[in-house]
């Protein structure tokens, strides 16, 4: 179990971290979400232990990361951002320096590098100064490095960050079997990985926590859940056909996708009922769905203020 609580940070006048508490259960995956400078690599350097809170505490798998700070970080993997430092290492060396440091002798040496080499597919890239591999294979040195004690619990700062799709893809379906009896906290600036790999997901801003919920619970919070969307050729007749007919809220044409939305009252708008609505008055459009709700929304309304979370 990795714990915060209220976990505050000043740097100079600066409040970074302002009253941050959470828990976080194994099985679990937090995704800690927000914008820029919101303050979440430095709640999770201060659960690291990397840095010291101005007040509060936080606690991996019931130690406390101060009092009992060997304990704690022999039960944690962290990940920080970028990528590993000794970038004039090789993998190997540099794998073998954290086994070596982290107390990891003989044949469970062996063993345990021979397991995230082999879970991070790093075998082509052994011998070769970590400097000189792309951000990918970067990504999954610091990766490896993080789980290579094979601890109970994950702070993993933008896990995918500079991956190509591919890799991302990748490593975010090792989180999840990571995850299956770990506990795992993340963060991301990218939405889908938060319906990608996060039970639970906890936006922040401004070092306060703004929402915590899970995808599901934030996507019932877009005004597009429940919508239609649809192609129409004459926006301003199907908007006649369609204003007053029951559960219509209203219409949005977006600028970027072209497409008409068409907001629920309550239930989901029937995609049936605006397609025979069409029909009926004899307007035309291709590309009628229903619409299960936008994160990237939701997200904005919560970090700007815009609505209340
Ligand atoms: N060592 C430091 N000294 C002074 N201010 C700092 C220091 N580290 C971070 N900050 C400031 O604290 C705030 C929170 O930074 P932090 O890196 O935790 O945000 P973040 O949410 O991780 O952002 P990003 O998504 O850009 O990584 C920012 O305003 C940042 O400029």
């Amino acid at each position: 179990m990795i714990e915060a609580n209220a976990l505050l940070k000043r740097y100079g006048r600066l409040v970074a971290v302002d009253d941050i508490s959470f828990k976080v259960e194994p099985g679990e995956v937090l995704g800690f979400l927000g914008p820029n400078g919101a303050g979440k690599s430095t709640t999770m350097k201060m659960i690291a232990g990397f840095l010291a809170p101005s007040a509060g505490t936080a606690r991996v798998c019931g130690h406390d990361v101060q009092s009992a700070p060997m304990q704690a970080r022999r039960a944690l993997g962290y990940l920080p951002e970028g990528a590993p430092g000794y970038g004039e290492m090789s993998p190997l060396a540099f794998l073998g320096f954290v086994a070596d440091v982290r107390g990891i002798k003989g044949a469970a040496r062996r063993g345990r590098l021979d397991a995230v080499i082999g879970r991070l597919a790093l075998q082509g890239v052994l011998h070769q100064p970590i400097d000189t591999l792309s951000k990918g294979f970067k990504r999954r040195v610091g990766l490896a490095a993080a789980i290579l004690h094979d601890p109970p619990a994950l702070v993993l700062d933008e896990p995918t960050d500079g991956l190509d799709p591919n890799q991302k893809h990748e490593v975010r379906g090792l989180i999840r079997e990571l995850a299956r009896d770990r506990t795992v906290l993340l963060s991301t600036h990218i939405l889908e990985e938060v319906e990608a790999v996060c039970s639970r997901a906890m936006i922040v801003a401004r070092g306060k926590v703004l929402a915590d919920a899970t995808p599901a619970e934030l996507l019932a919070r877009s005004r597009y859940q429940g919508a239609v969307s649809l192609v129409v050729a004459d926006s301003i007749a199907a908007r006649a056909a369609l204003d007053g007919m029951p559960g219509v809220s209203g219409f949005h044409q977006d600028a970027d996708d072209g497409r008409l939305y068409v907001f629920p009252q309550g239930r989901p708008v029937s995609p049936e009922a605006v397609a025979e609505r069409l029909r009926q008055r004899g307007v035309e459009h291709s590309g009628l769905q229903p619409e299960r709700g936008r994160l990237d929304e939701v997200f904005r309304r919560i970090t700007t203020g815009e609505a209340q979370a």
